[in-house]
């Protein structure tokens, strides 16, 4: 098992012998071999490993968009294989924020739209929906461009949308898989400091898959995974905790 840091009792994410293979008979694929994991409440997770090791697969879990074989996932003291399809499109729906790496943003909607989705599908009004995307967008450096189309911003702005997208909700849970892939290294910054924040002022849990060395200071715990298990959990640099008390 591994331990939670302080040995906190409440955990927003709990993995037990968490096991996922792909296809069957002699074309399967196992990517997830008997996972433990513990993911606190304000806790930022950065999840390293070599491709292929199961990051995606694990983030996918834990996002409830599929599903694992056998073990335990207890999602904000769910557990998923209790829940309906249904259950989980309202999980998601609510409580999740997902940061693909393809981005995944819908090309025939403006960056605003792309973003007041996931308020419009929880019920908010048109309006307010619009605002908190601005806002949002704003944040982001963003903000002059709301009325665009996904198809005319460079691959780092469709980035930092699909980011504004996953946290514009206020989700417990927000995953991301590589959110920095297509950024510099000061935009990288930028949005690292947004989702730091997001994960302590409102206590979320945050897990980012990344291949960024760049971007570790600003984790709480890497994990690092090998071939479908954790291999390896330490705790951020105190230098860095310090930091983080001074974010922008
Ligand atoms: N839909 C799928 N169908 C078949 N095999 C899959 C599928 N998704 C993942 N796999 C396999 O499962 C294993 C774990 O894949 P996963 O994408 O989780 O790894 P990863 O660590 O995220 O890799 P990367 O860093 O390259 O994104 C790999 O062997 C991969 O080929």
């Amino acid at each position: 098992m591994t331990a939670m840091p302080g040995g906190s009792q409440e955990v927003a994410v709990q993995c037990r012998g968490l096991t996922k293979s792909f296809g069957a008979g002699e074309a399967r694929v196992p990517a997830l071999r008997g996972l433990d994991l513990d993911i606190g409440y304000g806790e930022m997770v950065m999840l390293v490993g070599p491709s292929g090791c199961g990051k995606t697969t694990l983030i996918s879990i834990i996002a409830a968009v599929l599903d694992h074989d056998a073990g335990l996932c207890r999602v904000l003291g769910q557990d998923l294989k209790t829940l309906t399809a249904a259950d989980k499109v309202l999980l998601r729906r609510k409580a999740v924020g997902f940061v693909f790496q393809a981005f995944n943003l819908i090309p025939t909607l403006t960056l605003a739209d792309n973003v007041s989705v996931p308020l419009l599908l929880n019920g908010v009004g048109r309006t307010v929906a619009r605002r908190r995307a601005a806002e949002i967008l704003e944040r982001l450096g963003l903000g002059t461009r709301a009325e665009a189309l996904p198809s005319e911003l460079s691959g780092g702005q469709q980035q930092r949308v699909a980011i504004a997208r996953a946290l514009v909700h206020s989700p417990r849970i927000v995953v991301c898989d590589e959110p920095t892939s297509a950024l510099d290294a000061r935009t990288g910054d930028t949005v690292l400091h947004l989702l730091r924040e997001v994960a302590l002022q409102e206590n979320r849990a945050l897990v980012i898959v990344t291949h960024d060395n760049r971007i570790l200071k600003y984790a709480d715990r890497i994990i690092e995974m090998s071939d479908g298990v954790i291999t390896q959990s330490a705790a951020g640099q105190p230098a860095v905790a310090d930091a983080r008390s001074n974010l922008p």
